[in-house]
């Protein structure tokens, strides 16, 4: 029997897949290095981003796992209102925190959470301590523009790390003082950390967007005392 070399090819690549899914248990997850492959975009007002697409790969698996609410040790969902300066708004969107000390999900997250507090040590001066976890179902859920400044990064410069999985969605960033907005298509395991006053000098939002969109789970990294 003759087979073209695109059979082969498929087959051979099927037979990998499953070996890596079965061999696994994170599913063939991999967290790539950060060392230079992180690129800084310095803002104004003492504010930077810094991005490293593709930081996280083959976590399909883990996007599933996040997702299911029927499995053991499933993230507990909620929907969220929110404390936004002095008004408490609908934020379309679920939500899960996960607390100083309280366990990840996943390993694989506390692999990241660790990795990225080693990376950014020696700027940071302290780990990221806690997961806040958003799950945008479709174009429609979103979230506003504010900063995280519940807590110390209201006066302090800090540093929040967020991990995307699934579907791409854009997060914006535009300054506090006005001028114009910057712009990131988040894909599947890309990683985007916002430092220095960030937070305080700048907002950031994931936007509606009416194109068909599927579901996009976002993590991110926090220090003590920092919402
Ligand atoms: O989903 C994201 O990437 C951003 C989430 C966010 O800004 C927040 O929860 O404070
Ligand atoms: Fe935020």
């Amino acid at each position: 029997m003759e087979h073209t070399f695109d059979e082969a090819y498929d087959s051979a690549v099927d037979i990998a897949v499953q070996a890596s899914l079965f061999d696994d248990p994170t599913g063939g997850a991999r967290l790539g290095p950060l060392g230079t492959s992180v690129r800084r975009r310095v803002l104004t007002d003492g504010a930077w981003v810094d991005v490293r697409p593709g930081w996280l790969t083959g976590s399909e698996l883990l996007f599933a796992d996040l997702a299911d609410t029927d499995r053991p040790g499933a993230v507990p969902w909620r929907a969220e209102r929110r404390q936004m300066y002095d008004r408490v708004v609908d934020v379309p969107r679920l939500v899960s925190f996960y607390d100083q000390d309280v366990p990840l999900p996943d390993p694989l997250l506390t692999e990241a959470r660790d990795a990225l507090s080693a990376h950014y040590l020696p700027e940071l001066g302290e780990p990221f301590t806690t997961a806040g976890l958003c799950f945008y179902r479709d174009g429609s859920d979103s979230v506003a523009w504010h900063g995280d400044t519940i807590g110390r990064s209201r006066t302090e410069d800090t540093m929040v790390a967020i991990v995307s999985l699934g579907a791409a969605r854009t997060l914006a960033l535009r300054p506090r003082s006005g001028g114009p907005a910057v712009r990131y298509a988040l894909g599947h395991g890309d990683l985007l950390v916002m430092g220095g006053s960030c937070q305080r000098t700048w907002e950031h939002a994931v936007p509606k967007t009416a194109r068909p969109t599927g579901p996009r789970i976002s993590v991110q990294f926090r220090t003590r005392g920092v919402r």
